[in-house]
């Protein structure tokens, strides 16, 4: 058995190796080319069955279809302006979305182009054969093409070979080069057994070889469903913008109905209005612009998402991000590199290094993690491995003990072998993992560990603890006998850079992380204290860190996860956010919402801040658009009836040169406003780290007085130019 050894970080040397990748979609300001490309789409939009979802612009449809028929019937300037402006703002709102879908494909093409086909080298045997996943080198393959994969399928790749679709390692390990899809030119390790077998359609293997068992059928990859949504073809609205259409379409129905009975007033009082002006009174009063804006608005936070190499699978998650309280990070392979190795041997009482070795190299030799593979290894390199156990396999006869979250231990039953001469055959049981599991296994054969052993033993434990590292207990018992203990391996890792930074950022932003491991409370204590978490909960099995997810929602916080393990994948389902690291099983990226192809678990403080940048331009947007509608009613209001009520001409305090030219002025703002504020619907409002309050009071201010000063200002402005119209 050979491994490729390398550091658990691989950075890429300083001036050495391939320049980091740009990001995608590098250039983020909107383009004529973007707006001329989205312009089919936009026509498109204007179908009222397509409209028909957004009911605010399917009235200011409407509107402008039945002043076109006015306009046809009596046509003068001020009927064909107002007519035409009218349309102007539904087509200016269909053109919002459509910049934003279009820019969403753009995003989207250059993630599609890893998803190209290529042929895949497919192993021919029979089905349990393959579901066993072991022994599978040696079976003969046949070429096919990536796009006739299904999933259960096992390919073999091998170095220089790209990998045909997403699938789980069985068996080796291999460099990958993930570039394609991450941009992160470094290559990382995919291994079977681990938490880290996870490889994604498109990356290509660097070194050695490896057993690939496909996990998702072609053209449903994590990849593919994010295209969909970026596109817009599988957006569902998320239940706070469906909520808002409600409201905005509650508003409209206020406004229809209060317009629709001003004419009889309006009659009754001498001063019977034109439907015209009727028409362009609703389309000013009513939230038009935040109706334009609110599907680009959700549309650029998917998108801004993928830029982040986070691939989002619901909406619903995004907007979840924004208001996360609480942050829960699992230790191996998310805070740490999870690279965790062997790197010494400590024995106890009676046990000598090569006792302890040979125990554990045993207990380990079926053990498919990689921690297992790790102790082999070290083993190995420190006797010359082969010559201390007869035979590298497990003999005949053995039976194993796999690892299991629940059990925190692993192993192997030995049968009776021929005896020592002297010696009656005894069967052998080993045990290695966590200390308080193998110290309840020895209690339960009936043996005490004498004084002096319990407390060397304490005394490693608690050594390699404090360093961060993971102790692994090893036990052995003898046929029926008490079982006793040999020692301890240190299973060490690296906790990733930056994290402390990482998580005071968090913590501004008012979100505490608590780091759930199922490792002892000393190394939890210790990686915590290193990368600077707020709260730790150790010797964690699945069961307890879905409990802590539910007890946290039960007091009314949104929760996220960061995870990797198959271990992970309930935590990761029940939590809000729930991440998973690309690198991790596909039972953790099945369970979340979003899956990070950087597998970089602070990734989460981007997230968060486009969740609440998201939030805040809805937001943002929602006020001044009602702010502006009451503002352009004291622009049409005295220009209706003006001439009726002269004092009504105090109400025209901006000073607009004719009736009609106010109220087509105040259309005509009404439509340009939408295109505005297009940039600042996709670009995001800015958010800094601040509280909640404060921002509200902020934007309150920035939008709310913006939205009611900007109308005078703008209407007043057109007006000077339509005013120049001959025939107004
Ligand atoms: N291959 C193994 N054999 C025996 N024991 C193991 C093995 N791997 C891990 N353990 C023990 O089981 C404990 C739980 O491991 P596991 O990988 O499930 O942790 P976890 O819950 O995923 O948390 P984290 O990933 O943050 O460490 C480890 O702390 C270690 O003591
Ligand atoms: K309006
Ligand atoms: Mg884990």
């Amino acid at each position: 058995m050979t491994h490729t050894t390398l550091s658990p970080a691989p950075a890429p040397a300083a001036g050495a190796g391939t320049p980091r990748a740009p990001r995608r979609g590098t250039s983020r300001a909107l383009t004529w080319a973007q707006v001329r490309s989205a312009l089919p789409g936009a026509l498109r939009g204007l179908d009222p069955r397509a409209l028909w979802r957004t009911p605010v612009l399917l009235v200011v449809e409407v509107g402008a279809a039945a002043t076109t028929v006015l306009a046809v019937a009596d046509p003068d300037v001020f009927a064909w302006s107002v007519t035409l402006w009218l349309w102007a703002t539904v087509l200016f709102a269909s053109l919002a979305e459509s910049i934003a879908e279009a820019r969403g494909r753009a995003q989207a093409s250059s993630l599609r182009a890893t998803q190209q086909h290529t042929t895949a080298r497919k192993v021919l045997a029979p089905q349990d054969t393959l579901a066993a996943g072991t022994g599978l080198w040696d079976l003969p393959t046949t070429e096919v093409g990536s796009g006739s994969l299904h999933v259960g399928d096992v390919v073999v790749v091998v170095a220089g070979e790209t990998i045909p679709a997403d699938g789980d390692v069985v068996e080796g390990v291999a460099s990958v080069d993930e570039s394609a899809i991450t941009g992160e030119s470094a290559p990382v390790i995919r291994e079977s057994g681990g938490d880290r077998c996870a490889v994604t359609g498109g990356t290509v293997v660097l070194s050695d070889r490896i057993i690939v068992r496909i996990t998702t059928p072609p053209g449903q990859s994590f990849v593919d469903r994010m295209i969909a949504l970026v596109e817009g073809s599988e957006r569902q609205r998320t239940p706070n913008e469906v909520a808002l259409n409600l409201l905005l379409t509650s508003l409209t129905a206020v406004f229809v109905l209060a317009v629709a009975t001003l004419q009889p007033f309006a009659v009754y009082s001498g001063s019977r209005q034109d439907v015209l002006v009727l028409v362009a009174l609703l389309v000013c009063l009513i939230p038009t612009t935040i109706g334009a804006l609110l599907s680009a608005i959700g549309i650029a936070g998917m998108d801004r998402l993928v830029q982040r190499n986070v691939l989002a699978m619901s909406g619903r998650a995004v907007e979840a991000a924004g208001d996360v309280d609480v942050l829960l990070l699992d230790k191996t392979g998310t805070i740490t590199y999870g690279n965790r190795r062997a790197a010494a041997l400590l024995p106890v009482g009676r046990a000598r290094e090569a006792d302890l070795a040979v125990a554990a190299r045993l207990a380990s030799l079926a053990d498919d993690t990689p921690e297992g593979r790790s102790i082999v290894d070290l083993v190995d390199a420190r006797f010359g491995a082969p010559d201390v156990v007869d035979g590298a396999t497990v003999p005949d006869g053995a039976e194993l003990v796999a690892f299991s979250a629940q059990t925190r231990m692993s192993g192997v039953d030995l049968p009776a072998d021929e005896g020592a001469p002297g010696h009656a055959p005894t069967s052998r049981r080993l045990r290695k993992g966590a200390a308080s599991a193998v110290r309840r296994w020895v209690g339960s054969t009936g043996a005490r560990i004498p004084e002096s052993e319990a407390a060397q033993l304490a005394t490693h434990v608690d050594a390699v603890s404090r360093a961060g590292g993971t102790p692994l207990v090893v036990a052995e018992q003898a046929g029926d006998g008490p079982a006793r203990v040999l020692g301890v391996v240190h299973l060490k890792d690296v906790v990733k850079e930056g994290m402390r930074e990482r998580f005071d950022e968090l913590r501004a932003m008012g979100i505490r992380t608590v780091m759930v491991t199922g490792d002892n409370a000393v190394t939890a204590q210790a990686i915590a204290d290193e990368a600077g978490v707020d709260d730790v909960l150790a010797e964690a099995t699945p069961e307890d860190k879905l409990a802590l997810i539910r007890r946290e929602q039960e007091g009314g916080r949104l929760v996220a996860m960061a995870g990797d393990g198959t271990n992970d994948a309930p935590a990761l389902a029940q939590s809000d956010v729930g991440v998973a690291m690309a690198s991790g099983t596909s039972a953790a990226k099945e369970a979340g919402n979003m899956v990070d192809l950087d597998s970089d678990p602070t990734k989460l403080i981007e997230i968060v801040e486009i969740g609440k940048q998201l939030l805040i331009t809805r937001g943002a947007l929602t006020t001044f658009s009602v702010a502006n509608d009451v503002a352009k009613y004291f622009a049409i209001l005295p220009a209706m009836f003006s001439g009726l009520f002269p004092q009504l001409a105090v109400l025209n305090v901006m000073g607009l040169s004719s009736p009609q030219s106010a109220i087509l002025s105040a259309v005509i703002f009404n439509a340009l406003i939408i295109l505005a504020l297009v940039p600042l619907a996709l670009r995001g409002v800015r958010y800094r780290p601040s509280s909640a309050s404060a921002l509200l009071r902020r934007n309150l201010w920035v939008y709310g007085v913006g939205g009611l000063v900007a109308p005078f200002a703008g209407i007043k402005l057109i007006d000077l130019v339509v005013s120049l119209i001959p025939g107004l």
